[in-house]
């Protein structure tokens, strides 16, 4: 069954969500301009975008922390792609955040002379394809299909928001030599969340005390976000989410794949995925226990 049209729009060989966004407004893209100081985060869809976001805004937004710049995530980091609240990009002050599931080939040209950071996070694609067969349910926007077997076959043949996930991240970790990127993984931030922090800041040149450290871990921890109706998204309105199919952060969690896939459907993604996979130059982890 092929995605429909009313939910996808397909552009320059990119799917995006088709209510979001033109292909004027794509296309517009390429010659955005970009400071030094902006931080773009890239991410394909379900691998951890929103956790992300609030780490970027706590590290470098002492109003985030304290509570004293009262705003959703999706204002203190909006997408680039998809502007749904029509924010003024242009006259953003610095450092602007961004965050964004655009392919390689569809960001912005002067990324690609390394003008600007690039944070990329990637999650095992088992969980990722869970994570958005379920959000299909919540997110308005998305075709709710019942069939998880349906989502896999679309998900194996890029016919999702963002396409293939091998292109994706093959897209821009062979281009890494042309950007100023670093690569994390949403397992590695679950399993030891302060040395992902640590490497953020490092990354961002920004030094932190370790209460402050402290303060991010315990503010970003999946319990606080649920919580939080501006990290989890509970105020977008109900043309965009059906708060009562379930929430944004659902499980928060490595391996929940396997209690959605099959063992036959595990075989069927290992055999498109697994010759790929192994090429890549990351060690993914399909198991809260794994090492
Ligand atoms: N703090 C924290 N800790 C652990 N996990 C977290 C956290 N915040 C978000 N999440 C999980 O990330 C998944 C959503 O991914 P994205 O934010 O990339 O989604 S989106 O692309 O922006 O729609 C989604 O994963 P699943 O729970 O597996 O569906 C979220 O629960």
């Amino acid at each position: 069954m092929e995605p429909t049209d009313k939910y996808l729009l397909k552009h320059k060989g990119c799917y995006f969500v088709q209510e979001a966004i033109t292909p004027e407004y794509i296309d517009s893209l390429e010659d955005f301009e970009i400071r030094d100081s902006d931080i773009f985060l890239v991410t394909f869809p379900k691998s951890g975008t929103i956790w992300t976001q609030n780490i970027l805004s706590l590290i470098l937004h002492e109003g985030h922390r304290n509570g004293t710049e009262n705003m959703d995530l999706l204002d203190r980091v909006p997408w680039l792609e998809y502007n749904v609240r029509n924010v003024d990009y242009v006259n953003r002050p610095s450092p602007r955040l961004f965050a964004t599931h655009l392919p390689y080939y569809l960001a912005p040209k002067a990324l690609k002379i390394k003008r600007g950071k690039v944070i990329y996070v990637m999650r095992n694609p088992k969980d990722v394809l869970v994570s958005y067969y379920h959000f299909s349910k919540v997110s308005v926007k998305l075709e709710e299909v019942e069939d998880f077997e349906i989502i896999m076959e679309r998900f194996l043949a890029g016919k999702v928001v963002a396409n293939s996930w091998l292109d994706h991240i093959e897209g821009w970790s062979t281009q890494r030599d042309n950007l100023n990127i670093l690569f994390l993984m949403y397992e590695e931030m679950k399993k030891d969340l302060r040395s992902s922090i640590l490497k953020i800041c490092n990354f961002l040149g920004k030094s932190l005390n370790e209460n402050l450290v402290d303060d991010i871990i315990a503010k970003a921890s999946f319990d606080k976000m649920r919580a939080d109706p501006r990290t989890n998204a509970e105020n977008l309105p109900s043309d965009m989410l059906d708060h009562s199919k379930g929430r944004f952060l659902r499980k928060g969690t490595i391996g929940d794949w396997k209690n959605t896939m099959t063992v036959a459907q595990s075989e069927r993604f290992d055999s498109v995925f697994k010759e790929r996979m192994e090429k890549l130059p990351f060690k993914f982890c399909w198991d809260i226990n794994d090492e």
